[in-house]
């Protein structure tokens, strides 16, 4: 493994991955590897997670597909050197930052969403021009013998790499120096992680997970809302890293809510949900042990069957759950759905509040201002107001978690930002060295005096701006020379 690891780093030093044509050339094999591989993918997805192959190519093939096209499309003018504001020590000079690679990276992936999990975060960091190691999660074994089979035929074999395994072979590797770590995945693991990183003084994005509320205020449709709290709750069989882990609302609506979740799933997934092709299976039995757990001495609303056999769990809803239940004790990551009443938003957010800072955050209400309010008094990974999953899809919002949801965030250039060093850089002269006069030693009142006046004056008003302010600048260069104070300067 340390074998390994070496020769990545010995091609990055090559400097291949610099040039903005390399990454570009990777980026579309990595899209010709999807394109023309989709087959296997959606193979190893339905095989790992029983994954309709319809919903595997909406939920992972074509976020991939999507951010590749979206990166391809951006990615010279996010290479390109950035140009900042001066003072009027440095307005003849050049300053700018200019977004670096890291080095190797390394990219550790969990088993929900095998594909874009992995894939989305590679994208990134290729754009970004690092040697990237994926370490797919075993549990989603198909998927990650797919990808080590797949990968090195589409990319340069001695930049990026695909090592499976458990936990032995990770932390292995997590005794290797990276220059950047992103891990998904659940927050015990997330510590392991950020130790060993800590060994190296390596950065880590950790995208974590936690128990993410739903609030449905009191006069919403309730119709729309539990319409789409339905699709992202039982989607993938409730293992969604954002999907609604519990509702908070007034007493008076379980009942209502209850019976409208309930039609929508018949709608979803018909009369025998078992036979859906769009719900999923729990991963392995360790998991469905778990979640079956988690319903003893619940009130069930509806769903509740269970069969281990083929570790089938019914989209279940629970209603006045006690805050203090084992289900709301962890992040469910299963097709199960608490309602615990609460009073009003206000009890609402408190009780938000009290917990671990969620991944995601729901808030259904007409009412903007209570969404706004609700955002404003509480903290979370991210929110969406009105509806549930959708803010992951846009690629223009940074997607991470905050506390113990993560640190850190991607998608879009948000992952070329992660895997990048913005490097300050400024490009002076050797001339005009009387300036600088001002800040070698001795020091004195009148120095400090006119530093303040070169350093406190940002420069950012086009040519005319630059032009008025030359004025300024020679006017205080005459200054300086006749008055009395040139002579301290001197
Ligand atoms: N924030 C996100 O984007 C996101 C996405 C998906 C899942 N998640 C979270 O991940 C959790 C579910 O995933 P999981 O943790 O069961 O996935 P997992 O079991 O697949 O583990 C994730 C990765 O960690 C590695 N790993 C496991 N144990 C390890 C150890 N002791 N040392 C080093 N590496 C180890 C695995 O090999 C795997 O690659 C949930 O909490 C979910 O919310 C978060
Ligand atoms: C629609 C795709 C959602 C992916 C969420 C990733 C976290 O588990």
């Amino acid at each position: 493994m340390e074998r390994q690891v070496q020769r990545l780093r010995q091609a990055f030093r090559s400097g291949r991955t610099r040039p903005l044509r390399f990454r570009r050339q990777q980026l579309e094999a990595l899209r010709r590897m999807v394109q023309e591989r989709e087959e296997d993918i959606l193979g190893a997805l339905a095989r790992d997670l029983s994954k309709s192959e319809l919903n595997a190519y909406s939920q992972e093939v074509i976020t991939v597909l999507g951010e590749i096209d979206f990166v391809l499309g951006n990615l010279a003018e996010w290479v390109s050197a950035k140009p900042v504001k001066k003072n009027l020590f440095t307005l003849l000079d050049e300053a700018y930052i200019q977004p670096q690679p890291l080095g190797l990276v390394l990219i550790i992936g969990a088993w929900n969403y095998p594909f874009v999990l992995t894939m989305q975060p590679l994208v990134g960091a290729i754009a970004a021009g690092n040697a990237v190691i994926v370490k797919p999660s075993e549990l989603s074994e198909n998927t990650a013998n797919i990808l080590a089979k797949l990968l090195p035929q589409y990319l340069d074999q001695d930049l990026y790499a695909v090592i499976n395994g458990g936990v032995e072979e990770t932390t292995e590797l997590l005794k290797q120096r990276f220059d950047h770590i992103l891990y998904t995945g659940n927050t015990a693991v997330g510590k392991i992680v950020m130790a060993a990183a800590a060994k190296h003084l390596t950065p880590v994005t950790l995208e974590l997970g936690g128990k993410s509320p739903c609030y449905i205020d009191k006069d919403c449709d309730l119709d729309v809302v539990c319409r789409r709290i339905t699709w992202g709750k039982f989607m993938n069989c409730g293992q969604t890293c954002i999907a609604p882990d519990y509702i908070l609302c007034e007493a008076t609506l379980q009942d209502q809510i209850v019976q409208r979740i309930k039609d929508t799933v018949k709608e979803f997934y018909g009369e025998n949900i078992k036979e859906s092709p769009d719900y999923e299976r729990i991963i392995n039995l360790r998991h469905f042990k778990r979640i079956k757990s988690l319903l003893e001495g619940q009130k069930i609303a509806f769903g509740g069957e269970t069969d281990e056999a083929t570790r089938y769990i019914a989209p279940t809803v629970l209603t006045n759950v006690d805050p203090e239940a084992k289900v709301m004790q962890e992040e469910i990551f299963g097709p199960v759905l608490p309602i615990v009443p609460v009073k009003n938003a206000d009890e609402a957010i408190h009780f938000i509040n009290e917990r671990e800072k969620p991944l995601a955050l729901y808030i259904f209400s007409h009412n903007n201002k209570l969404i706004k309010q609700m955002i404003e008094e509480t903290s979370s990974g991210g929110v969406t107001g009105n509806d549930v999953i959708m803010h992951f899809t846009l690629n223009s919002l940074p997607f991470g978690g905050v506390g113990s949801s993560g640190m850190g965030a991607y998608h879009g250039k948000h992952t070329f930002d992660t895997f990048s060093h913005q490097r300050p850089c400024l490009l002076k002269s050797l001339k005009g060295e009387g300036a600088n006069k001002l800040r070698y030693p001795p020091n004195s009142q009148s120095k400090v005096d006119w530093a303040k006046f070169f350093l406190l004056k940002q420069f950012n008003k086009g040519k005319l701006g630059f032009l008025l302010l030359m004025c300024v600048a020679v006017a205080a260069a005459v200054f300086v020379k006749v008055s009395p104070l040139s002579v301290a300067l001197h």
